[in-house]
This record gives structure tokens, sequence and C-alpha cells, in this order.
């Protein structure tokens, strides 16, 4: 650098395509190049030593030499024109002593290509917000949701009463019985209904990502975090419905921060001070047995009573078979479209065969099979051969269902939920439920049966007939 002379740094610094202004730590002008200067009108003398907020328009130079955080690409008005500028500090031994600025000044070509691409973004950002604003809206109502049993249609008209309400809700019942779906349609029959459905699956997300998911972060919160942060979907949800599916799974270091969200109606993003106002309605899902998890202290019981203001209960489709056809027609339906087929039907041994299936999966393992059969199909009918080779071995099936009607039956009782009744209703129903369970443990035996209980045989019969053991 020695060996250039003033003039020829100056002549190279013009001959570049930027105009150039260096402050110092005080943001105070120590130089400035002649076309800027000639730019906004003014003179080299002029300017140095002067604060640069007094010399350039919108100018960030000062807080660039005092923050150090570099500035690239940013738009500045100047004279009324848009220049690209970008500001970098300077860093000496370890300190910041001053920033440098560089500007461009677009040729008017230029500016126009800008500006279309700039409007080309926006016209962009805006399609994509409207897609965001689609997908975040609830795709069912209480019209999707298909069955006539009297227990599905009993649930279904509560649902209806309580979506009017702004209470939380707790949907229980086995995986695939159509609690998310419940979900939406409360959603959308509620007066939150034409805002944002937000649903969540605690069980999908790492433990350390849940909160941040939940609850957003400010910039910087943590290393891969982005720039700027992100929005949690509580706020996301707005005005809207927040849905927490498989809530059992949620850590219970964020069930302590969820219900001090919802007590508080406030959240605090990760790495953030400020605290958010939060207004979304809570529905949460669960195909585990919730309160045995508070009993056992793997769930608060501070959050269940919370979320659990109103109870929904979807029965498992092995108690209401009498759904299976209509709910098999609208799925066939469903697929027909997907599959570019039309009449399709079951056969009535394949419907027979349905209603013997204790169905663990429930709504979801129909539709996996109907889709499977449809996939497989030739013609339009389908038959005992098209079915998944789990659903024509029928001697294992019937054991399953023994088992899990046993297991069923076992956990009919739980003594902490002892209805509030006459004792001898309460005697009778323990009685009936432990007779039941002696005999499956003889495999039958009645006499075996009756020796175990200590009561004769006779006494044993008639109980069974009272009770309507066979
Ligand atoms: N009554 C119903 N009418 C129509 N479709 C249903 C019904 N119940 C469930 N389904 C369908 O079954 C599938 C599973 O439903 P959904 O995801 O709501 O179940 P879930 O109980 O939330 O399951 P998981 O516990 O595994 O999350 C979905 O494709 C849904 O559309």
């Amino acid at each position: 650098m020695k060996m250039l002379s003033r003039e020829w740094l100056e002549e190279i610094i013009s001959l570049l395509n930027e105009r150039i202004v260096v402050v110092n730590q005080e943001g105070i002008v120590m130089y400035m190049d002649k076309a800027y200067c000639d730019f906004i009108n003014t003179t080299m003398e002029e300017v140095i030593g002067k604060p640069v907020q007094d010399v350039i328009e919108n100018t960030r130079m000062h807080i660039v030499a005092k923050t150090g955080k570099e500035e690239i690409q940013d738009f500045q008005p100047i004279n009324g024109s848009v220049m690209v500028a970008s500001r970098f500090p300077i860093v000496i031994d370890g300190e910041i002593v001053g920033a440098v600025g560089t500007v461009n000044f677009p040729d008017p070509e230029d500016l126009r290509g800008f500006k279309n691409n700039i409007q080309q973004l926006v016209n962009d950002l805006s399609y994509y917000r409207s897609e965001v604003e689609k997908e975040l809206k609830s795709k069912y109502t209480f019209d999707d949701l298909v069955g006539d049993s009297p227990s599905f249609k009993k649930i279904k008209e509560f649902a209806k009463v309580i979506s009017g309400s702004d209470s939380s809700v707790l949907i229980t019942g086995e995986s695939g019985t159509g609690k998310e779906l419940f979900a939406n349609a409360i959603h959308n029959s509620s007066l939150r209904g034409h805002h944002p459905f937000v649903p969540i699956n605690c069980a999908s997300i790492p433990e350390e990502l849940l909160e941040s998911e939940l609850f957003g972060y400010e910039d910087g919160a943590f290393t891969g975090a982005k720039k700027g942060g992100k929005k949690g979907l509580f706020e996301v949800a707005k005005n809207g419905t927040v849905f927490l599916d498989e809530i059992g799974d949620m850590p219970l270091s964020m069930q302590s921060k969820l219900l001090r969200a919802l007590q508080e109606r406030e959240i605090q993003p990760v790495g953030g001070q400020k605290t958010v106002p939060i207004d979304v309605r809570i529905i949460a899902a669960t195909h585990q047995d919730i309160q045995k998890m508070v009993e056992e202290g793997t769930f608060r019981k501070d959050l269940y009573y919370r979320l659990n203001v109103i109870q929904l209960e979807i029965p498992s489709l092995r108690n209401r078979k009498e759904d299976i056809k209509i709910l098999s027609e609208m799925l066939l339906k469903k697929l027909e479209k997907k599959f570019y087929r039309k009449g399709v039907m079951l056969s009535p041994e394949v419907l027979e065969r349905f209603k013997q299936h204790s169905w663990p999966g429930n709504v979801r393992e129909l539709e996996n099979v109907l889709e499977r059969a449809i996939n497989v199909l030739d013609d339009h009918i389908i038959k005992w051969n098209d079915l998944p080779l789990y659903l024509r071995e029928l001697k294992k099936e019937e054991e399953n269902v023994h088992q899990q009607e046993t297991h069923v039956k076992r956990d009919e009782i739980n003594l902490s939920l002892l209805p509030i009744q006459p004792l001898k209703d309460t005697v009778a129903m323990v009685e009936k439920q432990t007779i039941i369970n002696t005999l499956e443990f003889t495999r039958g035996s009645k006499l075996k049966a009756a020796q175990l209980l200590g009561i004769g045989k006779t006494s044993f019969y008639d109980k069974c007939k009272a009770y309507g053991i066979k």
C-alpha cells in the first residue's frame, strides 16, 4: 500500500462500482469518496468530522460501528433513489474501531429489474401465505364423522353440544378411532372456526424441540436457530385451536411449562425475556390410560384436570360393529376416487369377516385393509382372497378377540372410579366381575371356580344365572 500515492488510491476508489464511507466508533465520518459526496451535493471538506447521520439519509453506519453486526445488501433510500447498502464493522486487534459502508448506485434499468423481482416475491409471498392459511384451516366437519351406532351417535351429539363452549377438551380412545377427526369437527363448529386449527403430535417431536415448537424462540436462542427467531404454534394458532395429539407422551418437564402457559395465558419464547399473550382453545387427545398415568405419577394431575374439563371417549370399532358397513362404504367411495375405480363393493363373506375381527387399529386399520384390497382387485367385488393374510387366518384372530375381550373386561372395574350408587349394586358389579375373572382363570371349569371362591356349587350356579354368565 505504501507504494500507492493518495491520487492513485482516490482514482482506484472512483473506478469501483460502489461508493464508500468510513466512520469511527462514534459514528463520525472519517472518509467519504468524491462520487458519493457529489451524489449527496456536498464536499469531502464539509463532511469529514461530522456525525454520519447528519450527512447521509437513513444511514445505519453509527449503529453498525456500535453493535459490530454487519448488514449486507440492505435497501436504503437516499436523495429519492433506492440504494443497495452494505455495512461492515472494522475490527482491529479484536476491538471495533469503526465501520465501512458501501452503496451501489443501481442504474435505472437495474432498479426496474429489482422492482419487478420484488413485486414477484411479494406476489409469491401472498400466494404462499394464503396456502398456509388454507392448510391451517380445519378440514373436517361433523358431517365427515360417519357412524350410525347408538354409542357413536351419542358421542357425536355430545361433541356438537360442547363445541360451542371454549373449555378445554380431552379426547380419549384407542388409536385410529377418529380422535383427530373429532378435534377438527369441534373446532370447525366453534366460534374459533374461522381461525387456525394447529395440530401438533407431542410424540413425534424430540423432547428438546417441543418447547420451541410450541412457544417459539428468539433470534440466536440456540445453535441452528433460524435468524430472526421463529413463532411458536401457540402464536400461529392465535384465536384458534391448538390440538395436542398424544398428550400422554409429553415429557413431565414440558407438562409443567404447558400448565404454566395455560394458567397464565401467556408464553415465553425460548431464549427470550418478554412474554407473549395467547388466546387459543386447547383440545388434547391420547390413546393411553391417562388416569392411570396420573395415579402412577407419569402425568401431572393438575394438568390433567386443566385439560379434562370436558372429556370425550370415542368408542372402539369392535364395540360398534354396526358401523363397519357404513364406514366401509364411505371409505370405498373415497378410495374409488384415489384409484380411479367405480362401484367397488364388499362381498357378504368379507363383511361377515369384518364383523368378527377385533380391529385393534380401528377405522385406520379398516381404511388400510380396504386400500390394500382395492389395489389387488380384479373386478369390483372385494372377496375373501383380497384380504390380507392376517384376516384370512380365522383361528388366531378368534384367540386375539378372546384375549382383547378379557383385557377389556379386566379393566372394566377401576376401584378408584366405582360409581356412587346403592351399595348392593356396587357389590353386585364387583361380584359379577370376580366370577368372570375366576372362570377365565379356571378356563371355564365351574367346579374349580366355586372352590376358589369358597362357595358351594349351587350358590355358584345361582349367581351365574342371576348375572347372565354363560
Ligand atoms: N367416524 C369416522 N368417520 C370417517 N372417518 C373416520 C372416522 N373415524 C376415523 N376415521 C378415519 O380414520 C383415520 C384415523 O382417524 P384419526 O387420525 O382421527 O384417529 P386418531 O384416533 O386420532 O388416531 P391416533 O390415536 O393414532 O392419532 C382417518 O383417516 C380418519 O379420517
